[in-house]
């Protein structure tokens, strides 16, 4: 399916594998159609049968020892009981869409996983808990002001309500679940009952977060309202309270910045500032000939926004040739890169060997104008990456400076290039700062993490990107490091708070 065999599918974030999760589901329900048709001409067959076998009853019916006493009937009723119901059994025997059923469980192994559909879920909590959304509002489609048409049905509402239960976080799970029996009682469908889920099961699990929680009138009150559970109230009740579920930490829960919902939320409006917009035409002679349109967002610390630095056919080419290679991007954890639930993104190092030769000098070209709009110098040895962020995917509150003595050769500034329009979400919020900046394609941001004239650690500059809320962010991220700014960018005195440890 791509040309990178250690691609890993990823259903939040990678539209691609959405696609293919939508177009398997429509195969099976041809596949179901064509197995219903089966059953329904089997149906048939046995209708026809059994009408005409019906024939000696009805002409017999309370006549039945004159029907019996012509010859004809006695002689068709003796051959029909010896030989028509056999045929009858043979056809009851025979399999009905025995293909069908092949097909559907030869399909079982292209299906979503639980542990992907737990990340589904943990985005969802993502977007619940940082713009502090109700469940009611997220299952009716309503996503932070933004009325969309998309609906959740009780059985992802319990599911929701199932994960915040696994996690010890008991408020949550009841808001999810009282959500899920709203629905239910909202347009009840025996659907949900076939796909196994019935009201009494979110009762149930009700009931034992009210025990978890101590509130054992309200545990009895949700039980005795349940038709199926009420007659066994008090054992239920007896039976949670000695089997109270442990304290479980689930780090996929953590909490968020508690800025979160005020900057990157839908109503959000950045500070007018009396900062200057202009062209960029001073530093390296190139930008004569071709100015950047410059905005300067934000001063002490300075934050520069820069417009139209790629141009829509380098994007597709970016995005097209990047995506079989992206993979969960990691975190430097002491030296070590490790998979975080801080960054739910999916990324790839850029340059990359196994580019095409277009794709890697296009990235050189990009890297060069992004030299040119910073004023710093750039090596092809530091690393950049793309980054493509789904539903939920976000950047926990971070700096970028790597404060290690295993990398002495710091990131002086960084800079973020937007690649799309992000419906909602997927802001970069400064959260000193009070800042929020929205991607826009070919608009990129500009931040130092080390003071330009000491080169000490700049803090202030602390960021994080904002969770997705709808559609997916797509853009290239590039550190620049101090040591080559050595000729450039003397350091005018040397950097206090930068205290390594003596040995590496
Ligand atoms: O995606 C963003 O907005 C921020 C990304 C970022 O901070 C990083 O990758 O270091
Ligand atoms: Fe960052």
């Amino acid at each position: 399916q791509t040309n990178n065999p250690s691609k890993t599918i990823d259903y939040v974030t990678s539209l691609k594998d959405k696609l293919q999760l939508l177009e398997q589901n429509g195969k099976l329900l041809l596949n179901n159609y064509e197995y219903i048709e089966k059953l329904q001409a089997k149906v048939k067959t046995l209708q026809k049968l059994v009408k005409h076998l019906q024939q000696p009853q009805l002409a017999a019916k309370g006549e039945e020892e004159e029907f019996l006493s012509n010859p004809m009937n006695s002689l068709s009723l003796i051959r029909q009981m010896h030989a028509d119901w056999t045929h009858v059994e043979k056809l009851m025997e025979q399999p009905v869409g025995q293909k069908q059923m092949d097909y559907i469980r030869r399909m079982n192994e292209r299906k979503p996983n639980q542990e992907n559909v737990e990340q589904a879920l943990v985005a969802m909590h993502r977007l619940a808990s940082s713009y502090e959304l109700d469940a009611a509002d997220i299952a009716s489609g309503l996503l932070d002001g933004m009325q969309t048409d998309a609906k959740l049905s009780p059985l992802e509402c319990y599911e929701m309500g199932l994960l915040y239960y696994n996690g010890s976080l008991y408020y949550g799970s009841i808001e999810w679940l009282e959500t899920a029996k709203e629905l239910m009682d909202k347009a009840p469908s025996d659907v949900y009952n076939l796909l196994g889920l019935t009201r009494s099961d979110i009762s149930h699990l009700l009931a034992r977060c009210f025990i978890a929680l101590d509130k054992l009138e309200l545990a009895r009150k949700v039980l005795l309202a349940e038709p199926d559970l009420s007659s066994k109230t008090e054992e239920l009740l007896e039976y949670f309270k000695e089997n109270k579920p442990e304290e479980v930490e689930n780090d996929n829960l953590i909490a968020f910045h508690e800025k979160t919902a005020q900057l990157c939320g839908s109503s959000y409006k950045p500070k007018p500032t009396r900062l200057l917009c202009s062209y960029k035409t001073s530093g390296k002679p190139f930008l004569r000939l071709a100015p950047f349109q410059m905005e300067q967002i934000s001063h002490d610390p300075d934050i520069f926004v820069f417009h139209n630095v790629i141009s829509s056919i380098e994007i597709s080419i970016l995005e097209r040739e990047t995506e079989a290679f992206m993979l969960p991007a990691r975190v430097l954890d002491n030296g070590k890169s490790v998979l975080s639930n801080i960054r739910t993104v999916s990324s790839v190092g850029l340059p990359n060997k196994n580019f095409s030769r277009q794709l890697n000098s296009l990235i050189t070209r990009i890297r060069r104008r992004i030299s040119d709009l910073s004023d710093l110098n750039d090596s092809y040895y530091y690393l950049s990456e793309v980054l493509k962020y789904g539903f939920g995917g976000h950047y926990s509150f971070h700096n970028d400076f790597l404060n290690s003595s295993v990398f002495r050769d710091d990131r002086v500034a960084t800079v973020l290039l937007y690649l799309n329009h992000v419906p909602s979400g997927g802001g970069t919020m400064f959260t000193q700062l009070n800042l929020t900046v929205q991607p826009e394609p070919g608009k990129a941001v500009l931040w130092q993490n080390l003071d330009v004239e000491t080169f000490d650690f700049e803090t202030r500059n602390e960021h994080a990107s904002c969770p997705v809320k709808i559609g997916t962010k797509f853009a290239m991220a590039q550190w620049i490091h101090e040591r080559e700014q050595m000729f450039t960018r003397p350091c005018l005195k040397p950097p206090k708070a930068r205290v390594y440890p003596d040995k590496l």
